[in-house]
């Protein structure tokens, strides 16, 4: 995915982001405002900084330093109040962007199929979630702002400047292409070096999500030190990059500040000459020099903000990749939603290739299931049982033929009203942190607390979950913590009854169990499947004998019969 990056202008990404700041912009424009009155009134404290040097200290009049001074103090504090309501308005807008951007970037990640995820290190997906969403909100909100206030506080400094000393004014000013061309050759750099910086954060964020999950495996192997290696080589490529980017800021302020001294000490130096020749008075000599400081603040701003844009927009493209990553499965524009399926379900001559593969993995498949229909499916491994289940939840459609739900292709479904009529339970059971009555009520948005009891006692799981000191309210984690893997397929059918559809798919639902726990869940899924349309793919001939129907998966054909199931593994079916 890195290396086909996309290199965007910081003009594209802007354009593709912006409109997400739709329902904040007032808020922003206010906030830019008030900033703009603070830099405003900076500029009017600068002037009466003038004003007290040559009308009361030169003079040596106490009386007229009074007015000047109470403006003075007035404008600091209006300045004050401006700046707190300016970066607070600034400040909600970014956060509340930052919320709906990972949302929208969420939201359109969850439209992917499985496919798209099993092709990707999910940790890099997490760093695009996170990290790179905070680089947009970086770029687009704040960055703006900031962009508006430094270019406001120039122009005020610079008109008052103008109003001053035209000649001195022009000569400060020289200072500004300079600081140009010095900030467009450090941005150039800073942007190569995080390009890099991102990919690699990614990368590591990859190699510690695929580490804790896999924590069994690299202690039961020993492999603690390979992974703390991995880790280490991947830290010292960030390392390096982010040393660069540090370098480089670290050149830049020098080189900047440099820069802007031989401008001071060139004005200073004409300012003298100005006031020799009477065309500039002591007062407005210093306040010259108050503006100097004040310009080259904002004009320093502007460079190093054409730094920070520029390493936020790799984090940019890294976000706008993932944004265009199109759903290989979406709603026709004529789809209609199904309301609840009785549960007549056909394959029609289906035909699938996957999109990398050489082969096909079904050829002519044609299959009828009536409704409350148990029908098993067996084949040997590789044989493309599971592959059957992917597309009856349209997580792939089907190359040739038609898949249909009480005769409605479910092309003409919408995804929502498919997916609800079907439930699946997987050979692994996927589990959320959270309670057992959380992970069961998973099953149907809403369900209510006796639904979730009643669907463990069919589930032949209340027994045990009452016995836990927490009864239901047991936090299990992502793995299912403290439950046995009997335990928590027995929770998975609880939440497959709970979402009650008429149609459910079972993948190798006992694959990983062992024999007694089979025998325990035997009962619970002839409860579940009873009265609803079952296709329940399993090797076991405990649960091919509760099926009305068996068939098999061979050489890309779904025959009747139950043949002998072999494990193919590496050489696979015969016509392969
Ligand atoms: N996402 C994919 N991309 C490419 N090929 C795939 C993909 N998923 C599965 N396959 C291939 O398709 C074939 C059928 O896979 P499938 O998972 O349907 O087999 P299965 O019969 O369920 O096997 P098992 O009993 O081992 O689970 C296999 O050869 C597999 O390598």
């Amino acid at each position: 995915m890195d290396s086909t990056t996309p290199v965007l202008s910081t003009r594209a990404v802007f354009r593709r982001f912006w409109p997400l700041t739709r329902t904040d912009r007032r808020w922003l424009a206010a906030g830019s405002l008030l900033l703009i009155g603070a830099a405003a009134c900076d500029s009017v404290a600068v002037a009466m900084f003038g004003t007290i040097v040559d009308s009361s200290l030169k003079a040596g009049d106490l009386a007229a330093f009074w007015l000047p001074a109470g403006i003075w103090a007035g404008v600091a504090v209006t300045s004050g109040l401006l700046v707190f309501g300016g970066e607070y308005l600034v400040a909600r807008s970014a956060e509340r962007f930052l919320l709906r951007l990972r949302t929208k970037v969420f939201g359109h990640v969850q439209t992917l199929t499985p496919d798209f995820f099993q092709r990707r290190r999910l940790g890099d997906l997490i760093a695009r979630l996170t990290d790179d969403v905070d680089t947009v909100e970086r770029f687009v909100s704040t960055g703006l702002v900031q962009l508006v206030t430094a270019l406001f506080g120039v122009a005020f400094f610079a008109g008052y400047a103008l109003l001053l000393n035209w000649q001195l004014a022009l000569a400060a000013f020289v200072v500004a292409p300079i600081f140009a061309v010095i900030t467009r050759r450090f941005a150039r750099r800073v942007n190569e070096r995080s390009r890099e910086q991102r990919a690699l954060n990614g990368d590591i964020t990859a190699l510690l999500e695929e580490n804790l999950a896999n924590v069994t495996v690299v202690q039961a192997y020993n492999r603690q030190e390979t992974e703390e290696k991995r880790l280490l080589t991947a830290g010292t490529r960030m390392l390096r990059a982010n040393v660069s980017i540090a370098r480089l800021g670290a050149c830049y302020t020098p080189v900047v500040q440099i820069t802007e001294t031989a401008c001071v000490l060139g004005v200073i130096a004409l300012g003298t000459w100005e006031v020799a020749a009477g065309r500039l008075s002591l007062g407005g000599v210093l306040a010259f020099a108050a503006i100097l400081a004040s310009i080259y603040g904002p004009l320093r701003q502007l460079g190093q903000l054409r730094v920070m844009i520029s390493a936020a927009t790799t984090g940019s493209e890294r976000i706008v990749e993932l944004l265009d990553a199109e759903p290989a499965i979406t709603d026709s524009p004529d789809a209609v939603s199904m309301h609840r399926a009785v549960g007549q379900l056909s394959l029609c001559s289906v035909g699938f290739t996957y999109p990398d593969a050489e082969r096909p993995t079904l050829v002519q498949c044609t299959v009828d299931v009536r409704p409350g229909e148990l029908v098993a499916i067996t084949g040997a491994s590789g044989a493309g049982k599971s592959t059957i289940a992917k597309l009856l939840l349209r997580f792939h459609d089907p190359d040739a033929g038609t898949i249909r739900l009480d005769g409605i292709d479910v092309r003409r479904l919408t995804l929502e009203s498919l997916r609800r009529n079907i439930a699946l339970v997987q050979q692994e059971t996927l589990m959320f942190h959270g309670t057992i009555r959380d992970n069961i009520a998973y099953g149907r948005d809403g369900a209510a607390d006796h639904d979730v009891v009643q669907a463990a006692i069919n589930a032949d799981a209340h027994g045990f979950v009452s016995e836990l000191p927490d009864g239901y309210d047991t936090v299990i984690g992502q793995h299912g913590h403290g439950l046995s893997g009997g335990q928590r397929q027995r929770i998975a059918i609880a939440r497959a009854m709970v979402a009650n559809a008429p149609v459910l798919v079972l993948d190798e639902p006992t694959a990983s169990l062992d024999g007694e726990a089979v025998d325990r869940l035997v009962g619970p899924l002839r409860r579940l499947t009873t009265g609803r349309t079952t296709i329940m793919i399993t090797h076991d001939p405990r649960l091919t004998a509760i099926a009305d129907r068996v068939l098999t998966v061979a050489g890309g054909h779904v025959t009747p019969g139950d043949a002998p199931v072999g494990v193919t593994g590496a050489s696979g079916p015969p016509w392969r």
